[in-house]
């Protein structure tokens, strides 16, 4: 609630920050304002302008636009082949987007608005300059849909000269909460996250309370420099890269789910020479890093695996049809207060395989690294593979990893039954759901705890609202790096976790809760420097 009204008073911010940025990504010659933007603007800028300057043979340092990028580089005009192969690519990202926005409105039984004419001729900007022109003069024959080359016409004519913000339609917020270029103008704390095939991603600040993600197109990204060493025009491989995340926010729009990222708003802007470049701006998450992972404690673990496995479930069963995430790395995952999101959305499809079932050998061939399987062919599609390639993903990334290992000995049957049945393929997503909730339960229930009646070994004398200053030693998994912390279900655990480590003689249970509702609890070597502390009981090993 306090987040959705920071929202929306940050849309009122009316300085321009991300436009300007936006602008120096193409134009190095443009003034500096000193501001966060500037410094985002220029780190990213620099390296862009390294890069593309290499690609099109031009001196680093001589003033580099767009333009002039294209007038160095870009194929004779003879060669509208190549310029026509760029802009039918852009053409089906253009589609693919479009598909998407019509699958929603067909789902939707209240009518939605997907086709607002905004909204559309928004995405009909993207569309190359002089695309139309150079399809009609150049190839009459052009099979493309006519509709759909109706409906874009005018939109390129029309389109806007200076920067803009359009807004799509969402559930979780009405058009008015939903942020735009307003409320990224003066934005701090700018940080440069990190940068994949095609995006680039900073951390910022927004109306000094809200942390966002801003995604826009990396400029000397390996998209962008690959399309510009093929075709040359820095202009139309800026739509086509863009497209990507014009998919990703629409995705992210449509597909609603606590574990898909939460798309807060998107900025359209023209730069000099480039028209409606977009920044989406996105839910924080921190990148999912999987060695590190492997040292939390399993309770953390199981969790990132339920999230994934609730995430899958919602995607087999989306308002889209089953969706599957084509490009499953961990890197396209990032945590958000614990829980596991998808942030890259880009890769997502939710074609199901075509297919012919007398083809040998089958067209439904799933092929994994260290194992494949062939599906069956129903009604022309492969039947569940959206479904089936995601789930052995989630194994093969997340489950063999992260599940069993240091999971309390009562809960390893079951977990190593749910990685056996993915990896075999032998539940769907529906069963897996019901055996991680099944865990959950159990856990959260202290159904995992053995030997009820063992008689503990030792006495403990019980301090209230005091807790033990130091005196700390290190266990594993421990929620504290330089001290043994770990959850608990009860007294009874804590005493019989303290009784097994050679070093325990006290530990004080803290008024701090994990996610299952486990007590934390830190043990320690002594008790001699006892302090108050409201909420936290100390137990004291007697004879120690
Ligand atoms: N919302 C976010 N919060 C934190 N980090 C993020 C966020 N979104 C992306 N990242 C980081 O930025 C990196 C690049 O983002 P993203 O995966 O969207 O770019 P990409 O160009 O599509 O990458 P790829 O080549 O993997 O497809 C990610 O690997 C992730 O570590």
């Amino acid at each position: 609630m306090k987040r959705r009204k920071i929202m929306v008073a940050a849309g009122f911010c009316l300085s321009f920050f991300i436009g300007t940025l936006m602008n120096l990504l193409f134009i190095p010659g443009f003034e500096h304002h000193q501001n966060h933007g500037d410094r985002l603007r220029s780190h990213h800028h620099n390296r862009q302008q390294k890069r593309i300057a290499d690609n099109a043979q031009l001196h680093v340092g001589e003033p580099l636009t767009a333009a002039a990028v294209e007038a160095n580089s870009r194929p004779s005009s003879s060669d509208w082949r190549q310029q026509r192969e760029l802009q039918m690519q852009i053409r089906e990202r253009l589609e693919e987007v479009l598909r998407y926005r019509q699958r929603q409105a067909q789902w939707s039984a209240t009518g939605d608005d997907a086709f607002r004419p905004l909204e559309r001729r928004r995405l009909m900007d993207l569309e190359p300059a002089g695309y139309w022109e150079l399809n009609n003069a150049n190839d009459r024959r052009d099979n493309l849909d006519t509709e759909a080359q109706h409906k874009i016409s005018p939109a390129v004519s029309n389109a806007a000269k200076t920067r803009n913000v359009f807004w799509m339609k969402s559930d979780r917020f009405n058009s008015a909460q939903m942020l735009g270029c307003n409320s990224i103008d003066n934005v701090t704390n700018i940080q440069y996250l990190g940068s994949g095939y095609t995006k680039a991603v900073y951390k910022a600040t927004i109306n000094s309370s809200l942390s966002v993600a801003l995604k826009s197109v990396d400029f000397g990204g390996h998209d962008m420099e690959n399309c510009m060493k093929k075709y040359g025009s820095a202009e139309n491989c800026y739509r086509l890269a863009s497209f990507k995340i014009v998919k990703e926010m629409t995705l992210m729009e449509q597909l609603q789910h606590p574990n898909i990222l939460q798309l807060y708003g998107y900025c359209y802007q023209d730069s000099n020479d480039i028209r409606a470049t977009v920044t989406a701006i996105t839910e924080l998450g921190s990148p999912l890093e999987m060695i590190q992972l492997l040292q939390t404690p399993w309770e953390e673990r199981f969790r990132i695996c339920l999230s994934l496995v609730r995430l899958l479930h919602y995607l087999a069963h989306s308002p889209l049809g089953p969706v599957t995430l084509l490009d499953f790395r961990p890197r396209q995952f990032v945590l958000v207060g614990g829980e596991l999101k998808v942030t890259d959305l880009d890769d997502a499809s939710v074609e199901e395989t075509p297919c012919d079932p007398h083809a040998v050998p089958s067209d439904c061939l799933m092929e994994f690294p260290a194992r494949n399987f062939t599906l069956l062919c129903i009604r022309g599609r492969c039947q569940g593979i959206n479904e089936k390639r995601n789930l052995y993903n989630a194994y093969r990334f997340f489950f063999t990893y992260l599940l069993p290992h240091s999971a309390p000995p009562a809960l390893r049957p079951l977990l190593d039954k749910i990685v056996n049945s993915t990896g075999e393929l032998t539940w769907d997503i529906d069963e897996t759901q019901v055996h991680l909730e099944k865990v959950l339960h159990l856990y959260k229930n202290g159904l995992y705890l053995q030997n009820t009646s063992q008689t503990q070994a030792s006495e403990y004398k019980r301090l209230a609202d005091t807790s033990i200053s130091g005196e700390n030693y290190r266990c594993w998994p421990s929620y504290q790096h330089d001290g043994c912390t770990l959850s608990v279900f009860s007294l009874h655990e804590a005493i019989s976790v303290c009784e097994s480590h050679a070093q325990c003689r006290a530990f004080s249970i803290t008024n701090q809760t994990t996610w299952t509702g486990h007590q934390l609890v830190q043990f320690k070597t002594g008790f001699s420097h006892l302090s108050p502390s409201k909420g936290c009981v100390t137990y004291v090993r007697a004879g120690s």
